[in-house]
């Protein structure tokens, strides 16, 4: 038996009545959970792993746009067709692989949460008319302070302070293991000084951290005054004096295993931790490893791996030294409002012919 479940509208409230040229049968009985509002708004198909409706209640989407979820879709081949002219891609869940695209003969945009692009094959969505769109700097300040939080976490034993602080077998709850690495006045290096990387230097000034960057391009003189970040023309240097080492940088094939075992996790110091904010695979995992078993390092703290989440039995979850979250940088409901919001006004724009705030376009 076939279910349809498209996406209830919230506080719609309103009778049942699928968008006409839609074609499912109503007689089937089983409408009693569709709620569509009659109207022309142009459909949206939206990705992601979060519970359902969560996208959709950050923001008003629905004031633009009626809403199928990509499971509905894939169970319902009635829905398929030229209704959907925008895909709304949340978690950096894409369903743009060539066989789905195919399906969505009137898509128009694809607007992706987050700035992160890695994930979507631009060049080939481009190819077929479709525009990509991403939200940068809504997601800076979330994300900067995520690596101050890893950071800080890493350096002072948080997670192994709380879990002997609620042990209830410890007896010794001050342990000389749980010794900390000092934050204040250290040096700090982080690589990718986009809009994310300024906002962690800031935060590393607010701890009279040492800045050091190294980017692609260097920046404007009066970037570096304003973050105060002295610029690495050569990372190499940077590896070698920052006490942190923190990734900020896109996924990208230059990028991709920037950070690896025989030259660059060797070049740091002993006593250096490693945060990684970025994407997984901006580092070798397999070096990354050995690199902290052997004590190269002294510590990693990763909100991204590869894959996410990293299998049960990954040598990474084992080690003691190693701190990681999953993935949830631009985690605070403000700043997922935010995101809704962009994807929005981007995919708007898209079909409404405006000036597109944040398109992707292929390199
Ligand atoms: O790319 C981003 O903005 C974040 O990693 C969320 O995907």
């Amino acid at each position: 038996m076939q279910t349809l479940c498209v996406r209830r509208l919230w506080g719609s409230g309103q009778v049942s009545r699928l968008v006409k040229g839609t074609n499912i049968n109503r007689s089937a009985g089983r409408l009693q959970h569709t709620k569509v509002m009659e109207d022309d708004k142009p459909w949206a198909l939206i990705s992601g792993a979060s519970e359902p409706g969560f996208v959709e209640n950050l923001t008003p989407i629905t004031k633009h746009f009626q809403i199928l979820c990509y499971k509905d879709f894939l169970q319902n081949p009635q829905l398929h067709g030229p209704k959907i002219q925008a895909m709304l891609v949340w978690d950096n869940i894409p369903p743009t692989d060539p066989s789905t695209l195919q399906l969505l003969p009137s898509l128009k945009v694809v607007a992706n949460g987050g700035v992160g692009i890695d994930h979507l094959d631009v060049p080939y969505i481009s190819s077929l008319g479709v525009k990509v769109t991403n939200t940068p700097g809504v997601v800076s300040n979330a994300t900067a302070d995520m690596a101050m939080g890893l950071l800080l976490a890493s350096a002072r034993k948080i997670v192994q302070c709380h879990q002997i602080s609620v042990d209830p077998k410890t007896t010794n709850h001050k342990p000389q293991c749980l010794m900390g690495v000092e934050v204040t006045g250290s040096t700090m290096g982080i690589i990718g000084m986009g809009h994310i990387g300024c906002k962690i230097a800031q935060r590393g000034k607010g701890f009279d951290m040492k800045i050091l960057y190294h980017n692609r391009n260097r920046r404007s003189v009066e970037d570096e005054q304003a973050v105060g970040a002295t610029y690495c023309e050569k990372m190499d240097d940077l590896l070698k004096e920052s006490d942190f080492v923190v990734l900020a940088v896109n996924l990208s094939p230059e990028t991709t295993g920037l950070i690896g075992h025989s030259v660059e996790l060797n070049l740091m110091k002993p006593t250096t931790t490693l945060v990684n904010i970025s994407r997984g695979r901006v580092v070798d995992q397999e070096a990354l490893v050995k690199a902290l078993q052997s004590g190269t390092i002294l510590a990693a703290a990763l909100d991204v791996t590869y894959p996410e989440p990293l299998p049960r039995d990954h040598p990474l979850l084992g080690l003691p030294n190693v701190l990681i979250t999953p993935h949830v940088g631009t985690d605070t409901l403000s700043t997922c409002r935010k995101i809704v919001q962009r994807m929005v006004e981007n995919a708007v724009a898209v079909l409404k012919g405006h000036s597109i705030p944040n398109e992707v376009k292929p390199k």
